[in-house]
């Protein structure tokens, strides 16, 4: 990577801006998930430990550049501060005053969390002045929010250009294995990809077909790509638009050499619900008024293997709508071969990282990014602005 790092900075007795990604699930006023707090603590802990002053500033939830009670961020200083042994000083601004007292009162390996950034509405429209009023409380800028790299706003973008700014820790891995994955992989390299739609998949099919040796389709988008090879897929999720675009996908990966892998049988359903009347059937029978919402038992083997046999595995949204229990073995299926594989795995965030969290396999893959949105495009090829924008070496 040619971007700086913490290790080229000199943080002593400065003031740090750093941005995290506390964007966590809360039930309750409470946080009901610390893995992105967690995922935080590394970069904290080593600004901590060089005696930096540490200026932490996170969004929280789409408040759309106004004060929401409900998405203030004294939960999560609460928790972190549990977390780091150690005071969090929290303010109700984001700027003015108040934070400007807060800041006069540090010392060295001390913490501060800023209010909400997306109370402000300068935030989200990378306004200059906002970035300027960040970059004031400051000496040095470190960007270790991963899950919203893929956002040009004031505290992920803007602030950069005004102030010496390196990746954190976090951000610095997430980046490592994913261009890694896509740069020099290890061979077999597998990519799975699920979810609900054509739509939101395509720039990631696109941009892996380049890259893979096998591609992995499931979840509702499958469906789309079944019915282009000519079958008839019932009340299944179809997007009639995409459905050259899917039979453009299917050329291209012949022409790449991609083997690229649909379900050959699938779990339908007369009912979205967990009590529905359900039946394994092959593809090519799916019953017109069923819709299938799982990948079955055939097609649940025939993954795993592919997957006990690769070196790298990427995976990206889940294989039916495992949210239910009776649509969910497709997606544990997959979780399980991943957890077993001697191959590195690669969990895209998103749903699917809440699918092995919730399944119980979280702790047996390789890397489990932080970033859902983040992690999908960069898996695109894209630039992330939030890295972009950061000093060269
Ligand atoms: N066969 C299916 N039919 C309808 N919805 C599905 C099907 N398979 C998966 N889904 C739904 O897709 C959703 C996830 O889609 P998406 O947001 O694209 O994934 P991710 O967040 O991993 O990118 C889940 O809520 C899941 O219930
Ligand atoms: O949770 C996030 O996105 P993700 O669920 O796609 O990982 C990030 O914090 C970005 O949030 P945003 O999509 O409101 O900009």
């Amino acid at each position: 990577m040619n971007k700086k790092t913490i290790a080229d900075l000199e943080v002593k007795g400065k003031k740090v801006f750093c941005r995290v990604d506390f964007n966590v699930p809360m039930s309750n006023g409470e946080v009901s998930d610390d893995t992105r707090i967690r995922a935080a603590l590394p970069t904290i802990q080593k600004l901590v430990e060089k005696g930096a002053q540490v200026i932490l500033a996170s969004h929280l939830g789409r408040p759309k550049g106004e004060v929401a009670e409900d998405l203030r961020l004294d939960a999560v200083a609460k928790r972190l501060s549990d977390l780091l042994g150690q005071i969090v000083t929290k303010t109700d601004e984001v700027y003015g005053e108040e934070v400007n007292r807060a800041l006069a009162e540090m010392a060295d390996g001390d913490v501060l969390l800023i209010e909400n950034v997306r109370f402000h509405p300068g935030e989200e429209n990378n306004d200059p002045e906002l970035a300027k009023e960040f970059a004031n409380m400051a000496d040095v800028y470190v960007n270790d929010a991963f899950g919203a790299a893929h956002r040009a706003h004031a505290s992920t973008a803007g602030i950069a250009e005004h102030l010496p700014a390196a990746v954190g820790l976090l951000m610095e891995k997430e980046l490592d294995v994913l261009g890694k994955a896509l740069s020099d992989p290890e061979r077999p390299f597998t990519a799975i990809i699920g979810g609900a739609k054509v739509k939101d998949k395509i720039g990631v099919i696109d941009h892996l077909l380049d890259k893979v040796d096998h591609l992995i389709i499931g979840g509702g988008l499958a469906y789309t790509f079944i019915k282009a090879r000519g079958y008839e897929i019932g009340k299944s999720l179809l997007e009639e638009d995409k459905l050259d675009l899917a039979k453009q996908f299917m050329k291209k990966a012949e022409d790449n050499g991609v083997d690229m892998i649909m379900p050959v049988d699938v779990i339908v359903s007369d009912d979205f619900s967990n009590d529905a009347n359900t039946k394994e059937v092959d593809i090519e029978n799916i019953p017109a008024d069923w819709e299938a919402l799982d990948i079955g038992p055939k097609t649940r083997e025939k993954y795993r293997s592919i997957i006990a046999d690769s070196q790298l595995v990427i995976w990206n949204g889940p294989m039916g709508v495992f949210e239910l229990e009776t649509f969910a073995n497709g997606t544990k299926a997959v979780a399980k071969a991943m957890a077993e594989t001697e191959g590195y795995t690669v969990i895209g965030g998103g749903d699917s990282a809440a699918a092995v969290e919730k399944f119980g396999y979280a702790d047996q893959m390789d890397h489990v990014s932080t970033g859902g949105g983040a992690s999908l495009e960069f898996m695109e090829g894209k630039i992330l602005p939030g890295v972009d924008a950061l000093s060269d070496k």
